[in-house]
């Protein structure tokens, strides 16, 4: 019997994470956020914030001191080489807080939603298995240019140059949930459930 299981919930851009993580929530689990708490870091943390604008230069933060998000993600997704220096900065500190967050949840299971995460490997980034959550490319551009309307198409196609291939994606993941279009991700959730209760169990 374990004691605490941790979950990364995984996929690229525009398959579902973040559908599948809030579903999670609804049925009661802590649910960790790194994409959204890497911004809050980036404001909040000044070793971090000092790092970016070494990095990127002033314009990474406008004048109110929030992160200038569009600007950066002009700048780091059409160069894979700042984009990761980036990464550099911001993942071992939001990893830091993933730590500190999970010693606070009294839950069993709890999980870890991040774009970037088969990349650096599971001791790496705190977790005991990962989920994929994948969909057809061409479905998930669809799904991004409808949210994100300032975003280019080129850009989106840079962000999946960036993110690990799906069929990579698919042989190292420990579970799949298949989100396209079609199909039905509550069972899927369910069935996944299922099989993380048998783990801790064991
Ligand atoms: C580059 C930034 C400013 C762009 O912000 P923006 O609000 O425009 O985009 P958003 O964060 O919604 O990301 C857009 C898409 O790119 C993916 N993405 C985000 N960061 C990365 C990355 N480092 N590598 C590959 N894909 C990424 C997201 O999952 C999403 O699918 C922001 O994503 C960022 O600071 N990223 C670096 C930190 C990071 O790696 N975060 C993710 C995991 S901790
Ligand atoms: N099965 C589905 N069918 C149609 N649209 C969907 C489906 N699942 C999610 N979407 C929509 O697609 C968009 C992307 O989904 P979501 O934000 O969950 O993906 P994500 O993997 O978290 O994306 P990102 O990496 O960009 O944060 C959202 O607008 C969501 O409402």
């Amino acid at each position: 019997m374990r004691d605490k299981l941790k979950i990364g919930i995984t996929g690229g851009i525009g398959a579902g994470k973040s559908s599948v993580s809030k579903f999670l929530e609804v049925l009661g689990y802590p649910v960790y956020n790194a994409d959204e708490r890497a911004k809050e870091l980036v404001v909040a943390d000044p070793e971090v914030k000092a790092a970016i604008i070494n990095l990127l230069g002033e314009q990474a933060y406008l004048e109110d001191g929030s992160y200038n998000r569009q600007w950066v993600g002009q700048q780091v997704f059409a160069d894979d080489q700042l984009l990761k220096s980036l990464n550099h900065i911001v993942h071992p500190a939001v990893a830091k807080d993933f730590q500190k967050w999970s010693g606070r949840q009294a839950s069993t299971l709890i999980f870890k939603e991040a774009a970037i995460m088969l990349e650096h490997g599971k001791d790496l980034v705190g977790v005991d298995y990962i989920v994929a959550v994948v969909a057809p490319e061409q479905e998930r551009i669809q799904r991004i240019r409808k949210r994100d309307a300032f975003r280019s198409e080129a850009q989106i196609h840079q962000i999946i140059r960036n993110q690990i291939p799906e069929k990579d994606l698919k042989a190292k993941a420990d579970f799949l949930i298949d989100n396209a279009d079609h199909s039905a991700v509550i069972p899927q959730v369910n069935s996944l459930l299922h099989s993380l209760s048998r783990i801790i169990q064991a």
